[in-house]
């Protein structure tokens, strides 16, 4: 066989280097020979070369599974899905998410360009999580503000509005309080929405209101004590309207291969806890859709700073929203100071 023809036989069998072969074909190296440059690859040569690529293709999926399946990994539903219905089909991303859930369990692995990600939504599994591994997962991904799948994960912060790495800019470059009246503000439009679609809610908040504080008194932080309906609503609230329907990613740290909840997950694999999910799982939430603060009268003991983990709206452990105590409080005040403005202007409008 002549130079050139061993150069074209080793390139038709090994995909890469067909590349390379194409390339350096079209850009006229001349140590292919002029004949060969002028007349272009044979028809043959384009059959054999797409084989090829199709089985190395067909190859690298086997193996993948095979790879996949000894290690034991958690259930696969494939990134596309996810990518499809919330991109072409435009569907509320927490929503589709939660619907995999259903399907492929509460512990799940999603694999997308050879990023590992373990999307975890029900109370045992993080639990386990938090008790067991919080030290192990316990860094940040170094593509944090970047376009990854885990931060379009990320990114169903306050829907639809802002992104991870809009939120994570606003809160770690506080030199100001400007960019937290920003969100903050953000957050109470959401939570006043949310509560509009309940007027009994909003009957029950006014009582309370009405019964416990003075009319020509202004609200004060001390006053929130008085009101329990307005804790539980406000619990309620980031229960089933999470601002963060997902935690940002928890990436292990370590370069080995780790025991998760009883599966293998690879090094550097990031880890997300599926907030809306664990918040509506009904192993521990009786009519887990229904937007009752009710139950929340009954069992005042349960609250929002990530000590349970059936309600974590600030994520939990160590790598827990420092923020946690300030957005409740704030959320708090705010609801009460504006409902209680609405029944002073009731009564003035009544006494004029
Ligand atoms: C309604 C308001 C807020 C919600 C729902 C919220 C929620 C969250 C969540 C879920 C996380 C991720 C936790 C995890 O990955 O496990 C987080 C992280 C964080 N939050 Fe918030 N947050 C809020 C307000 C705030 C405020 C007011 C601040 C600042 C004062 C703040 C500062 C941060 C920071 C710095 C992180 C990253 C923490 C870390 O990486 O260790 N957040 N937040």
């Amino acid at each position: 066989m002549s130079s050139l023809g061993c150069k074209l036989s080793l390139a038709m069998d090994i995909p890469e280097l067909s590349v390379i072969w194409v390339e350096t074909h079209r850009y006229g190296n001349s140590t292919l020979g002029p004949e060969f440059i002028s007349q272009g690859p044979s028809p043959h040569f384009v059959t054999r070369f797409c084989l090829s690529a199709i089985m190395w293709a067909v190859f690298n999926l086997v193996f993948q599974r095979l790879h996949f399946r000894m290690l034991r990994l958690p259930p696969r539903p494939s990134a596309w899905e996810w990518m499809f219905q919330t991109c072409v089909l435009r569907r509320n991303p927490a929503v589709v998410l939660h619907n995999l859930v259903k399907r492929y369990g509460p512990v799940m692995h999603i694999r997308a360009w050879s990023q590992d990600l373990i999307i975890l939504s029900s109370v045992a599994a993080v639990e386990e999580f938090y008790k067991l591994h919080d030290m192990e997962f316990g860094a940040r991904p170094s593509s944090m503000g970047r376009p990854t799948l885990s931060n379009a994960l990320s990114s169903l912060c306050f829907p639809p509005l802002a992104t991870y790495w809009k939120h994570i800019h606003l809160v770690l470059d506080m030199t100001t309080s400007q960019p937290f009246e920003d969100m903050s503000s953000r957050g109470f439009e959401w939570a006043l929405e949310a509560i509009h679609r309940h007027p009994e809610v909003v009957q029950h908040l006014c009582e309370e209101l009405e019964r416990n504080l003075e009319l020509h008194k202004p609200v004060r932080e001390s006053a929130i004590a008085k009101l329990p309906y307005l804790q539980a609503v406000v619990k309620e609230l980031f229960r089933l309207h999470t601002p963060c329907a997902v935690s940002f990613p928890h990436l292990q740290s370590s370069d080995e291969y780790c025991r998760l909840l009883g599966f293998e997950v690879p090094p550097r694999t990031q880890v997300l806890v599926n907030m809306y999910s664990v918040q509506r799982d009904p192993v521990m939430w009786v009519n887990p859709d229904d937007f009752d603060p009710v139950r929340f009268v009954a069992r005042p003991e349960v609250d929002l700073l990530g000590q349970q983990f059936h309600l974590l709206p600030f994520g939990a452990g160590r790598r827990q929203c420092p923020g946690t105590k300030l957005a409740i409080q704030h959320v708090q005040l705010g609801l009460a100071r504006y409902y209680f403005q609405r029944l002073v202007d009731k009564t003035s409008e009544k006494t004029s």
